[in-house]
């Protein structure tokens, strides 16, 4: 019987590559993001490619909407195996400027969210007495903090944290829980990031912030949705069963841990 997968904010960027990626490797997928116009779209593609698929909506920052999510997945496919926590918002702001409601707002989607999902997955697969797999969005910057993106750097530490605390506690269940942990990659958070970044710098232009990491890459490439995809197929295969608690980066040689 063919897997389940769920994979958060899937409607574009990393999130849509990794779900393409686990339809072609056999999973029946769920697609799901806070946006419903792009959700429908892209629901339809995969459709269009023969792809067994749902999509839902919701926002990961609500604990009853990650527990929907998985009832949902459920009803539709019988079961889990596993829980991509891709979903992800980035902040650009000088440190002196971090206030109230960028941190809240930051680390209600990318943590208290991954926390959610992590909580709704489990305890699925605690039911179901199988073997399941969380897989969570960390980023370079969970290993290494950022100018200008302290606030998201931060999230990304808490979700490497959370990833190895989970790891420890659901392991007598079987449960593996690991994060994938990308560099630059040119999708729409690149775009946001980059616009925000000039705004701070004089001697700066569109697309300068973006071309500065991608100059710092070893790989002499920006990341691609499947070069995420491949690591995140891996994380949810099998073959990668002696396998928990980590965070894994994939960014073509930017921070070497
Ligand atoms: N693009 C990059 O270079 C890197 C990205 N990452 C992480 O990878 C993940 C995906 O990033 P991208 O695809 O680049 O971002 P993106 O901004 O292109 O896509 C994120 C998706 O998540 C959805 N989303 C946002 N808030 C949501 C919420 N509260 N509930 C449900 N869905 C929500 C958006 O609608 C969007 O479809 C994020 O966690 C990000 O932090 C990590 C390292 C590098
Ligand atoms: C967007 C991101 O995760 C960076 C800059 O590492």
């Amino acid at each position: 019987m063919s897997k389940v997968a769920i994979i958060t904010g899937s409607a574009g960027g990393l999130g849509k590559g990794i779900a393409k990626r686990l339809g072609e490797d056999g999973f029946k997928i769920v697609l799901h993001d806070i946006n419903k116009e792009m959700l429908n779209s892209t629901l339809k593609e995969f459709k269009d490619a023969g792809v067994e698929s749902i999509s839902v909506v919701g926002d990961v920052s609500k604990r009853e909407d990650q527990f929907n999510l998985v009832k949902e997945a459920v009803d539709a496919f019988g079961q889990l195996d596993v829980f991509v926590n891709n979903a992800g918002i980035d902040v650009v702001s000088p440190f002196l400027d971090i206030d109230e409601n960028q941190l809240n707002k930051t680390f209600a989607v990318n943590v208290n969210g991954t926390v959610f999902g992590t909580q709704a997955a489990a305890e699925q697969f605690i039911k179901q007495d199988t073997k399941g797999k969380v897989i969570n969005a960390c980023s370079i910057a969970g290993h290494e903090s950022f100018e200008m993106l302290g606030t998201y750097s931060a999230t990304k530490h808490a979700v490497r944290s959370f990833t190895h605390s989970a790891s420890k506690e659901l392991a007598p269940y079987k449960i593996r829980v690991n994060a994938y942990c990308p560099g630059v990659a040119g999708t729409a958070m690149w775009d946001r990031i980059d616009e925000e970044m000039v705004k701070y710098y004089d001697d700066m232009e569109r697309g300068d912030a973006y071309k500065q990491f991608v100059d710092g890459i070893s790989l002499g490439r920006s990341q691609e949705p499947e070069d995420v995809a491949n690591l995140v197929s891996f994380l949810a295969s099998d073959d990668s069963d002696y396998i928990t608690g980590q965070a894994i980066i994939t960014d073509g040689g930017i921070v070497y841990r």
